[in-house]
C-alpha cells in the first residue's frame, strides 16, 4: 500500500546478526525496524499487532537449533514463517580500551556465539568465565556502560567497526570458518507465500504418547510420499517429563499434493500438529520430485478412485452406503 510503512521487529540492538538478516529483506530497508531485547519480545510484537513481522534466529550450522525460537513458535498464538535468510557468521572479541587479552576474566555474548568460539577461548583465555548476554551486540554495547560487570564481549565485526571506542583483541575467532546461521521472518497467519518449486514447509508435531512406533509413523508420512526432511529435532513440551514435540522442516510447499497429503497424515496421527508455514528456500535449490509423487500422479490417482466410486454409485442407486457417500 503506498504511503503505509511496515514494521519489522528483530532481535536487537542494532548490530546483531539478526539485524544483518533483516537487512537482506528488500522490504525491510524502507520499513520501520524495531529492536527487541529477546526472541519472545520480538514475536510478541507480531502477536499483539505492534509489528507486521519479526526476524529471529532459528538454526546454526555449528551449534544447531535456537531453542528459544523453536519453543516460542511451537506454542501460544499461531504464527507463520514467511521467509528464511542465511547469514555467514564471523566473530571478534572486543574489550574496553586499555584492557589486554591477559586481563580478560569475564566475557559476555549470546549463548550461540559463545558455543561457536570454544576452541579460541580455550586456547587464548582459558580462565575466562561466561556471562550470558541477550545478543552479541547487547553484550558489546554493555562494555560502554559505567557499571559493566565483564571485561570483553564476542560480537560481529560490524559492531567493532561502528564503535571504535572498543578495542579488538581477537579477529575471526569462530571455531568453524564456514559457520552459517539461518533466520526466519515470522508473521501472523495469512495467505501462504506462492509456490516457487524451491520451498520448505515447517511443522511442529507433538509425539503421541504410549504408542509404539509413533515416531516411525510420523516419519513415514513424509517418506511414503517422497518428501525429504532437512531438519528434525525433538524438544520437551515443558508440560511434564518425557513429553516431546518434533520440529520438522520438509522440502516442498503445502500446496503440492504430496506435501498436503503428508500434512493430512500427520494430523490424523497427531491432531495437535501445528503448521508453521511454507516459504521459499534461501538457497533457491529446486526440490526434485519423482514422477509417482508429482501433483499429476496424485491427481490421476484421485480421479481413478472417484471413477470407482462413481461406478459404484450407479450400481447402488437404490440407496447403498456407497451411493450416499460418493
Ligand atoms: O546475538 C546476535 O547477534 C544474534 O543475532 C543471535 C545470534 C548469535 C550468534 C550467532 C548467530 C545469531
Amino acid at each position: 500500500m503506498p504511503g503505509s510503512s511496515r514494521t519489522y521487529a528483530f532481535l536487537g540492538p542494532e548490530g546483531t546478526f539478526t539485524e544483518a538478516a533483516l537487512l537482506q529483506v528488500p522490504d525491510a530497508l524502507q520499513a520501520v525496524r524495531v529492536p527487541a531485547s529477546n526472541v519472545n519480545a520480538a514475536l510478541d510484537r507480531v502477536r499483539d499487532g505492534s509489528a507486521d513481522a519479526a526476524m529471529v534466529p532459528i538454526e546454526n550450522s555449528v551449534e544447531g537449533g535456537v531453542t528459544a525460537t523453536l519453543d516460542a513458535i511451537a506454542s501460544g498464538e499461531e504464527l507463520r514463517i514467511i521467509r528464511e535468510v542465511l547469514v555467514p557468521i564471523s566473530f571478534v572479541l572486543v574489550a574496553r580500551p586499555g584492557i589486554g587479552l591477559e586481563e580478560v576474566r569475564r566475557v559476555s555474548t549470546h549463548g550461540h556465539a559463545w558455543a561457536q568460539c570454544r576452541l579460541w577461548v580455550d586456547k587464548h583465555i582459558p580462565e575466562a568465565e561466561y556471562v550470558p548476554g541477550s545478543s552479541t551486540a547487547a553484550a558489546a554495547l554493555g562494555l560502554l556502560e559505567q557499571d559493566c560487570t565483564y571485561d570483553a564481549a564476542i560480537c560481529a565485526p560490524l559492531v567493532a567497526r561502528e564503535h571504535p571506542e572498543l578495542s579488538v583483541l581477537g579477529e575471526d575467532i569462530g571455531d568453524n570458518p564456514g559457520a552459517v546461521t539461518r533466520f526466519i521472518l515470522v508473521s501472523r497467519p495469512g495467505a501462504l507465500p506462492a509456490r516457487t518449486g524451491a520451498d520448505k514447509t515447517t511443522v511442529v508435531v507433538p509425539l503421541p504418547e504410549d504408542r509404539p512406533g509413533a515416531l516411525m509413523e510420523i516419519l513415514d508420512q513424509f517418506a511414503s510420499r517422497g518428501v525429504n526432511l532437512s531438519r528434525i529435532e525433538s524438544r520437551p513440551t515443558g508440560q511434564y517429563l518425557g513429553h516431546y514435540f518434533f520440529s520438522i522442516d520438509a522440502d516442498g510447499h503445502a500446496g503440492e499434493a504430496r506435501v498436503g497429503d503428508a500434512l493430512a497424515g500427520l494430523h490424523r496421527i497427531s491432531p495437535g500438529t501445528r503448521f508453521l508455514g511454507s516459504y521459499p528456500r534461501a538457497d533457491k535449490q529446486v526440490t526434485p520430485v519423482a514422477a509417482h509423487t508429482s501433483d499429476a500422479a496424485f491427481s490421476a490417482a484421485n480421479t481413478w478412485v472417484q471413477s470407482i466410486l462413481g461406478a459404484e454409485s450407479v450400481a447402488g442407486e437404490s440407496g447403498s452406503e456407497a451411493s450416499r457417500t460418493a
